[in-house]
């Protein structure tokens, strides 16, 4: 592991989070946001709470078959493996989850699919990455604030054991159960409120199983 990354650790919670603000720049999340919404309408997934696409494939049990990346994505993937943090793998799929307002994601773990480490860019607002107990009480451990432009990275024991979600609101308030305050870029004061606008997420991860065959093959049969 990269020893920078030390400095971003967030203290006091299961391990390990890392927290970075401004892992990018505006002008990389103004392309990023427009590379995303200059997709073909049916590129996106529509669930009932928010919208998807997925880049580098579909994660499937049977392993994944392989899509091209697009090089303007390209970039951001090779950005996080250039943190050392993937070991031997590297990133080759991208989740791209678009949040109203007032959209989330329940709880839930991201299971076996992936290889145990995930990484996410935040672009176009914050928003409120909460962290329960995976029982049936679902008990709050803490809240990480994720702002646009910053990237967390998620592994070992909290990733694998715990649940994260997002709830399903128009505001935030600054709490004392947020972890990370003293590693976000701006200075919050308790009480204080954020307004959410439309956040569109990259979630970077390696998927471990993959086919070798590729889709434009399939598409030429
Ligand atoms: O949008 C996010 O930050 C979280 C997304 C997530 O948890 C997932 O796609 O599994
Ligand atoms: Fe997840």
């Amino acid at each position: 592991m990269n020893t920078q990354l030390e400095k971003h650790i967030i203290k006091n919670i299961p391990p390990t989070v890392y927290y970075i603000p401004d892992f990018i720049t505006p002008e990389e999340e103004q392309h990023i946001l427009k590379n995303v919404y200059s997709v073909p309408k049916p590129k996106w997934t529509s669930l009932s709470h928010r919208r998807l696409q997925d880049y580098g494939g579909v994660p499937h049990k049977n392993g994944m078959i392989v899509e091209d990346i697009p090089s303007w994505l390209q970039v951001y993937m090779d950005k996080v493996t250039n943190l050392n943090i993937f070991g031997d793998k590297s990133p080759n799929h991208v989740l791209v989850n678009e949040y109203l307002s007032n959209q989330g994601i329940m709880p839930h773990t991201d299971g076996p699919l992936f290889h145990s480490m995930v990484t996410t860019i935040s672009c176009g607002s914050h928003t409120m990455l909460e962290i329960l107990e995976n029982n049936d009480k679902r008990e709050k451990v803490c809240d990480i604030l994720l702002e646009n432009r910053s990237l967390v990275i998620f592994t070992d024991k909290i990733y694998i054991k715990y649940l994260h979600g997002i709830r399903e609101m128009e505001r935030d308030e600054i709490t004392g159960e947020i972890v990370n305050l003293d590693l976000c870029k701006e200075k919050y004061e308790i009480g204080q409120v954020l307004e959410r606008q439309t956040r569109v997420s990259l979630t970077i991860r390696h998927v471990p199983k993959v086919l070798k065959i590729k889709l434009c093959n399939l598409q030429k049969r």
